[in-house]
């Protein structure tokens, strides 16, 4: 069984993320992936939004919301490789 936790917005890891990246924590997945460049960080979003348009079409609920979780994450490990804040995003929404 799922151990729970609280539950992480947007916003929350946005701010999580840039932490690992001004601080750099050994260890960190997000610094080596910031540490990668922008190419290595755009193939991980083309990656994973493959993943969640199958799973889309053949996969359940709960393994569609986990792929776009990754997808959110990447997202935002490339915002933060290009300096970005949330606001220069939400702007435009
Ligand atoms: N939410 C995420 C998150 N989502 C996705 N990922 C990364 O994205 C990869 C995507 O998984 P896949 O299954 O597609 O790929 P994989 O086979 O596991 O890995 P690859 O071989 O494809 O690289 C994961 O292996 C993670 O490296 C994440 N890495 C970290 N976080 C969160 O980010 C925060 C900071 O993490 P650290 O910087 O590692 O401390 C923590 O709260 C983490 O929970």
């Amino acid at each position: 069984m799922k151990q729970w936790r609280p539950v992480k917005t947007f916003d929350a890891l946005f701010a999580e993320l840039s932490e690992r990246a001004a601080t750099r924590p050994e260890g960190s997945g997000t610094v080596a992936a910031l540490d990668a460049g922008v190419h290595a960080q755009g193939k991980k979003v083309i990656e994973e939004a493959g993943e969640v348009w199958i799973a889309a079409e053949y996969q359940s609920d709960e393994q569609l919301s986990e792929e776009i979780s990754q997808l959110l994450y990447w997202v935002q490990v490339l915002m933060i490789g290009r300096g970005l804040k949330l606001e220069d995003v939400y702007r435009h929404l």
